[in-house]
């Protein structure tokens, strides 16, 4: 094919990982839609913001896994790409099989991306973590290859809050033993270790969007709320911080655990920390399932120094729906179901209605935005990088987004490169091993694009090239 002159009708590939020469596409002829109106003020402004391509939309393909909320699903169907959307996560071996083929992926909780598989996903662009926690993805392997990861720091938070509250009263007076007598047929009316939450003191370990929401919320149920975390933060109402872990779990009646997580935070809680805390008191913990040790709250219950369990996060948790809550997924499970006063939920704390259209919305607003325009605001492990969009006034301009490792040197030599053209504005971050850099040049022909990419490509600091017109 015979390249045309004029940019905007040309048809190129001018997206490549430096590691992998296939294409993303081959004949891409179509020009990407506009941005969303989502995008909020700061992005927003006047004059209307070009269509960039060189993909055809449809040549975007986007695998959606666990069950992403329609809302998500059509923001990407609405820009033309080809979405597959499954409402399971999915076993590695399969997982691979299908990351192969496709350039954006997202995901919640379950699905692990790890090295393993990201290895093998020589097309991926980005991933949409459509949830809070971003642990199950080698966040710097990802980064490291060019990948950007998004994810939704706080949709679900209130949910997670609420959840909480209600967790906090059910166990206080025992209020699941309760029903599932009645459900048995049996009447067993009782008040000895029944209590009201007034007065008592709520011990919040993870002072961030979660851990500040309940704050508020359980003070105006009357309790008193200490907060133990890793970096002083601002005390709502009137709750404390207090200085380590151990006086958290000395002082509290009910521990709610609101960390991330991260290696400081296995195991966080376990036999000695059980030791620590008050006689008759209760734990929470909709965080991850490794941040308690299972067999010691076990032992802890059964020895009736802790009266009470709420769990929503386990160290294995499956994949789909189903007869699946047994020893053969986690070897204490039927411990922990033979326990009295313990609610079991399956992962459910960001899982609302609301909750999930929001999250919906905002990651595939993020995605649709870096796909289409490079923007990196609110990568989890890219710097984070914006530019006004290219407008139809600007009509031989192109944008050039070059994701580097961090190395000295490299902007003299991406300038040499570009150097006959006019920047017009240009931004460049770095986040650890990685630098990722945007720049708007003008009166750029068609067919000096390849070379600049060739030219960027070429460069030993290349991780990867794009270019968009
Ligand atoms: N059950 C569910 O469905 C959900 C679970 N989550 C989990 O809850 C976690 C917390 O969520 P957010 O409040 O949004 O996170 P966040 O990042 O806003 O807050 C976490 C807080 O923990 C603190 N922290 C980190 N390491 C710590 C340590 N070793 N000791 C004490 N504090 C430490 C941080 O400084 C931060 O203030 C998420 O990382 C996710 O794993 C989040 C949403 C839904
Ligand atoms: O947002 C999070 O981190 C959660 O734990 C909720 O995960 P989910 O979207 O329910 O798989």
């Amino acid at each position: 094919m015979t390249p045309p002159v004029d940019i905007h009708t040309a048809a190129s590939r001018t997206v490549s990982h430096s590691w992998d020469q296939n294409n993303l596409s081959t004949s891409p002829t179509i020009t990407f839609q506009s941005p969303p109106n989502s995008w909020g003020g700061a992005l927003a402004h006047r004059v209307a913001p070009k269509q960039l391509k060189p993909f055809n939309t449809q040549d975007i393909k986007i695998l959606l896994l666990e069950n992403v909320n329609t809302t998500g699903q059509e923001i990407l169907r609405g820009q033309g790409y080809q979405v597959e959307a499954l409402k399971t996560s999915l076993p590695e071996d399969q997982l691979i099989a299908k990351i192969r083929d496709v350039h954006v992926i997202g995901i919640r909780s379950k699905t692990k991306l790890n090295e393993r598989v990201l290895r093998e996903a020589k097309n991926l662009l980005v991933v949409g973590c459509f949830c809070i926690g971003t642990n199950q993805v080698d966040l710097e392997y990802a980064a490291r290859h060019g990948i950007s990861v998004f994810n939704s720091p706080f949709a679900n938070s209130r949910s997670v809050a609420e959840l909480v509250i209600a967790e906090i009263i059910t166990l206080a007076r025992q209020l699941g033993d309760r029903s599932n007598e009645m459900h048995r047929g049996t009447w067993n009316k009782v008040s000895a270790k029944c209590w009201e939450i007034r007065g008592k003191t709520l011990g919040i370990v993870g002072y961030g969007h979660i851990g500040s929401q309940l704050s508020v919320l359980a003070e105006a149920m009357g309790m008193n709320v200490i907060y133990y975390d890793v970096v002083t933060l601002m005390a709502l109402g009137t709750s404390r911080q207090v200085p380590t872990l151990e006086n958290l779990l000395e002082e509290a009646d009910f521990v709610t655990l609101h960390v991330p997580d991260l290696p400081e935070t296995r195991g966080m809680i376990s036999t000695a920390q059980f030791e620590k805390m008050k006689i008759g008191s209760y734990l929470i913990n909709a965080s991850r399932g490794t941040v308690v040790d299972i067999p010691a709250l076990v032992k802890a219950m059964r020895s009736g120094k802790v009266a009470g369990a709420a769990l929503d996060v386990y160290p294995n948790e499956p994949a789909a729906n189903g007869d699946y809550f047994t020893n053969n997924l986690n070897q204490w499970a039927e411990d922990l179901r033979s326990l009295t006063n313990i609610i079991l939920t399956p992962h459910i704390g960001g899982s609302t209605e609301e909750a999930q259209r929001a999250i919906g919305i905002e990651v595939a607003d993020a995605l649709v935005r870096y796909i289409n325009q490079g923007i990196t605001l609110g990568s989890v492990n890219m710097p984070e990088a914006q530019l006004r969009s290219l407008t139809l006034d600007e009509p031989n301009h192109a944008r050039v987004i070059y994701i580097h490792r961090n190395v000295p040197g490299v902007l003299r030599k991406v300038n040499e490169i570009l150097g006959d053209h006019n920047v017009d504005k240009q931004i460049s971050d770095s986040k650890g091993d990685v630098a990722y850099l945007m720049a708007d040049i003008s009166n750029v022909r068609y067919e000096e694009i390849k070379d600049i990419t060739d030219n960027l490509e070429a460069l030993s600091s290349c991780i990867m090239t794009r270019v968009l017109y």
